[in-house]
């Protein structure tokens, strides 16, 4: 179900995606314009009507908003068309959960996901009545329940921050003590199923989980990458972004995020096939401004190029840094292009910050020149192209 004045072809698509990535079906689809949503409803009557026998014919068990919808404006329709209603939110929040998988993910996704019950009890409904047995016909729980409801998520809350608050100081202190090692640090950006984790995979050899499903990744890995000449990177695969991601999801995932804040370089990665690449871009750097890294220096790696042949290339920006380049993660094309860029990135950050370049430790040394002569026995050399710097 989409609605609003939403007219981009590969909005459908996107909802059919995240749907799928909660382990639902989609058992049909369905647009509604409105210049102003109903505040008790949204959808006009005749509308909810319509789309709750639209919904029964198909064999629907769920109705899915790809909008934010209120407390009551989820109630309302819920009780006129007699089928549980999910906003995009809350679908997203359910995903998440499906995802989470380390310790730290658990306990960002629980947050997130009390932090929206907590703005949907104000009203006086609750999920958690959802969770204790279906719908409820008698009109929601008493002011007592709310009451303790409100209580419980509280408590529930200030012990999640706690755990999470100390899980961040950890995270600081194996950053700090990554960032110790003067080797520039970069994090993969970008909208999900943008093909992060292919890219990753393909940069440093590594096997992260990739799929063709919204949100695939939900923690973070740092792998060494070398990208030639001895030099080498941090890179860092994170949490894709999406177009209005729950704000309760950035607050939660902030420690995640500030791997992103804290990068010396961001790779921004785009499916270059998308009909919508500009919008995916605009949403990604909207989220980089709302986490504090819209001023990190990023390079934009427009991806998929085996279905975009036209994004091959780097393209040089100010001061003669790349601003592009355009690779297949899933064919190798124009990987040692962006390599080359990384190479050249490194070479300036450390030349701009007057560092030089660290003694290995040994163990490194060797786990490096194994990688090496795998990367060599594969057919890929990682060497800059000769004609680089
Ligand atoms: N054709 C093509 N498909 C690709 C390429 N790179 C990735 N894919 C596919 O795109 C889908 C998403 O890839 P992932 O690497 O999981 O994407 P991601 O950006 O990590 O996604 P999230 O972790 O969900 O944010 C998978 O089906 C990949 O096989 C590419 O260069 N070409
Ligand atoms: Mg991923």
């Amino acid at each position: 179900m989409r609605t609003g004045r939403d007219s981009r072809p590969d909005a459908a698509g996107e909802l059919s995606l995240l749907v799928s990535s909660d382990g639902m079906e989609a058992a049909g689809l369905t647009e509604a314009h409105r210049d102003r949503p109903d505040p008790a409803t949204y959808l006009g009557s005749g509308k909810i009507s319509e789309i709750a026998s639209l919904a029964r014919g198909a064999g629907a068990e769920v109705l899915v908003f790809d909008t934010a919808l209120s407390a009551a404006q989820e109630r309302n329709i819920e009780r006129a068309s007699g089928l549980p209603v999910l906003d995009r939110t809350e679908l997203i929040l359910e995903i998440f959960q499906r995802r989470a998988k380390s310790r730290e993910g658990r306990l960002q996704v629980e947050l997130a996901k009390l932090e929206h019950l907590s703005t949907r009890l104000v009203r006086g409904w609750t999920h958690l009545e959802r969770q204790r047995g279906g719908l409820s016909k008698t009109g929601g729980p008493g002011e007592k329940q709310i009451e303790l409801d409100r209580r419980m998520i509280a408590e529930r809350v200030k012990i999640l921050r706690g755990q999470l608050r100390r899980l961040s100081r950890q995270r600081d202190t194996q950053r700090r003590s990554r960032q110790r090692g003067e080797q520039l640090t970069v994090s993969l950006v970008g909208y999900t199923n943008a093909g992060k984790s292919t890219l990753f995979n393909r940069l440093t050899r590594s096997g992260a989980y990739v799929a063709n499903q919204l949100f695939a990744t939900l923690d973070t890995t740092a792998r060494r990458c070398w990208v030639g000449g001895g030099e080498m990177v941090v890179l860092s695969d994170t949490v894709g972004f999406i177009r209005d991601l729950p704000t309760q999801l950035i607050e939660a995932f902030k420690s995640t995020l500030d791997e992103t804040v804290h990068a010396n370089l961001l790779l921004h990665v785009v499916d270059a096939s998308s009909v919508v690449r500009e919008e995916q871009i605009d949403s990604v750097n909207q989220v980089l401004k709302e986490v504090g890294a819209a001023d990190v220096p990023s390079i934009i790696v427009y991806n998929k190029a085996d279905l975009a042949p036209a994004v091959l290339g780097p393209v040089r920006g100010e001061g003669g840094r790349i601003a592009s380049v355009g690779v297949s993660a899933l064919t190798g094309e124009g990987i040692d292009e962006l390599r080359a860029a990384l190479f050249e990135a490194a070479q300036s950050w450390r030349r701009d910050n007057a560092l030089q370049p660290r003694e290995l430790e040994p163990w490194e040394r060797a786990k490096l020149e194994a990688e090496e002569r795998r990367a060599l026995a594969s057919g890929e050399t990682g060497e800059p192209p000769a004609d680089s710097p």
